[in-house]
């Protein structure tokens, strides 16, 4: 043991011995049961700029856990100071369960029993240590990053089924992680940095030569993706959501910007944004004559561009021009707003340096998105979907392009999640109540909050008096489908894939779609 408690640790790791040997390991969530290099923490720690500690240059290194509970013997301890709690409360839970050596932000003091090392910044650390014990995946993938507010999971899928396939291209996003031979469910958008790397590692072992990933501002602002090596950078769309997180748009919109600028450790080799959006204009300008961005737009000039835009009910078609040449679109996803979605994963794949008109096909055969307009036919005579319409933008464009192609009423069930946005309330059901004809207001994910408080928040928009204000989501799902006749339209918004419904800390199956099919065979029985 090396004690030097006072001394910055990038100066006691030089000339580090690679000390490599075996070992098989399951770490954080994303369990692995290949065997892996497992390295000592003087070589995952060369040249990366600590303050100080104390550690033994031969610890052997078995993974990197941020969860005191699930800590294993050899584990490395990343302590995260967070919202709710603090890693550094739970050190000894961290000794006591075996791990090898303590990252945090704090100075642990010279009694501690085992090795710690002191970094300004224990997120970012633990990106950089994560790509390292990784052995950098993402240079071995070419990665697409897709960030905005609405519309990543469609675009990410869109690009992943127009580029290559789930074989040859993976996926990490809300609706599950596809990494080549396997795919697991999802339970982050963008996973915490060290399950990202075992998700790229898994997809370089499995035969991805690329990855499409949806780039949360959660993430970028937890420096999940600190450091990754990103090719192609998408921004979509800003528009409100997560003001409980940020505070407010424009700090929203500068931590969406880091993906673009290098502020996130790294440059992206070329980016595409969307100048649709004022926020995507003010990105390009922001970015400078000499950054490779390609835009895209359908109301504003843009290097790929649709025009001659067609919404049926079925069916939307285009003209796609970009700068060599032009053709005519036909795609089964509908709405004005996936239109943009197209128009943004075409960009990423011509400036992969896919020729457009090698797209057309699967352009026409894309399955669709769980969960996003998802037509639910089970012989009634109306019209029901189920979204994932989540944000007062989203529901807008929801009910705008189902207004189009609904010659009777518009109904729509979908409510407000707990510990989120509460600013973002009384905007959806202003967008609600503005787009359609009759509005049940009812439970989507209240977590630790009660339903009366967040009805209280939706309330505040003037004319709610209209609103039929339901608790029980099914009671809600079955009085729209009583209400619904011949030519009608019934939207289930905000719960789209998801299979359960939250409610302080407990988790019940609930799925929109099944639930939906359940009560129209009562109702037809
Ligand atoms: C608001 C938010 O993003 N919170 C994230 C944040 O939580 P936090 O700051 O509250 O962490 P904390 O609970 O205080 O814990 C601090 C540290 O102590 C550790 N701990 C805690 C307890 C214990 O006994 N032992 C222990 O070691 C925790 O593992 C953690 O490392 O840090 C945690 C650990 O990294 C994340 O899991 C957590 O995500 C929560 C669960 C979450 O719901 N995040 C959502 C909002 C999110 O990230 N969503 C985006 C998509 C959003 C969108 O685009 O619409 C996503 O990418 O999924
Ligand atoms: N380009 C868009 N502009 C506005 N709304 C959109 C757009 N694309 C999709 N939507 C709406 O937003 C919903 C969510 O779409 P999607 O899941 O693709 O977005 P996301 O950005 O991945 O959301 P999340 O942040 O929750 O993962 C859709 O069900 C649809 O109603
Ligand atoms: N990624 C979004 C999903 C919201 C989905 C909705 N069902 C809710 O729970 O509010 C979030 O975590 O804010
Ligand atoms: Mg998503």
């Amino acid at each position: 043991m090396i004690g030097h408690a006072d001394l910055p640790i990038s100066l006691l790791l030089t000339a580090a011995s690679s000390r490599y040997s075996y070992a098989s390991q399951s770490q954080g969530r994303v369990s692995k049961s290949h065997q892996v290099m497992k390295p000592n923490v003087e070589d995952l720690f060369e040249g990366i700029e600590c303050e100080a500690g104390r550690l033994n240059h031969d610890t052997l290194v078995t993974c990197l856990i941020t969860d005191s509970r699930r800590v294993v013997p050899g584990a490395l301890f990343f302590a995260i100071g967070g919202l709710r709690t603090n890693g550094n409360y739970f050190v000894e839970e961290a000794v006591d369960r075996g791990a090898v050596a303590i990252v945090t932000e704090e100075d642990l003091g010279a009694r501690f029993p085992i090795d710690f090392i002191k970094v300004k910044d224990v997120r970012q650390t633990l990106a950089l240590i994560s790509r390292r014990f990784y052995e950098a995946p993402d240079e071995k993938l070419k990665i697409t990053g897709v960030t905005g507010t609405n519309g990543k999971t469609t675009v990410s899928m869109l690009t992943q089924h127009l580029v290559g396939g789930s074989d040859q291209v993976g996926l990490i996003g809300t609706v599950r992680y596809d990494l080549g031979k396997r795919t697991l469910p999802s339970f982050r958008t963008t996973p915490e940095s060290v399950d990202i790397y075992s998700l790229l590692d898994q997809m370089v072992k499995n035969g991805c030569s690329e990855t499409v990933m949806e780039v949360s501002s959660h993430g970028i602002s937890q420096q999940r993706t600190y450091g990754l090596d990103v090719d192609v950078a998408a921004f979509l769309n800003l528009t409100q959501d997560h003001i409980d997180y940020h505070k407010s748009m424009e700090a929203y919109f500068d931590v969406k910007k880091r993906l673009f600028t290098g502020e996130m450790g790294r440059k992206p080799k070329a980016s595409v944004v969307n100048v649709d959006c004022a926020y995507g204009r003010q990105l390009v300008a922001e970015m400078g004559d000499d950054a490779p961005v390609t835009t895209y737009g359908i109301d504003h000039d843009a290097d790929v561009q649709a025009s001659e835009v067609n919404l049926f009910p079925d069916r939307t078609e285009f003209k796609l021009v970009w700068p060599e040449g032009e053709l005519q679109v036909v795609s089964p996803l509908l709405g004005r707003f996936n239109v943009s979605n197209l128009l943004a994963a075409v960009t990423i794949a011509y400036v992969q340096g896919k020729r457009p008109e090698n797209l057309l096909e699967h352009l026409s055969t894309f399955p669709g998105v769980p969960g996003r307009m998802e037509r639910i036919e089970e012989g009634q005579d109306y019209n029901l979907l189920v979204d994932y319409a989540h944000t007062d933008d989203a529901l807008r464009h929801a009910c705008g392009m189902l207004r189009e192609i609904t010659p009777g009423k518009l109904i729509v069930v979908f409510g407000c999640g707990g510990d989120r946005d509460r600013t973002k309330r009384a905007p959806m059901l202003k967008a609600v109540m503005e787009g359609a004809d009759l509005v049940y207001a009812t439970a989507d994910n209240p977590r630790s909050e009660s339903l009366g408080q967040i009805f209280d928040d939706m309330r505040a928009v003037e004319g709610s008096g209209s609103v039929h204000f339901i608790e029980d989501r099914k009671d809600a799902i079955s009085r729209a489908l009583d209400a619904a006749s011949k030519d009608d339209c019934v939207l289930i918004a905000g719960k789209g894939h998801e299979t359960y419904q939250e409610f302080d800390g407990t988790v019940m199956p609930f799925d929109d779609r099944s639930v939906a099919r359940e009560l129209i065979h009562l109702k037809q029985a």
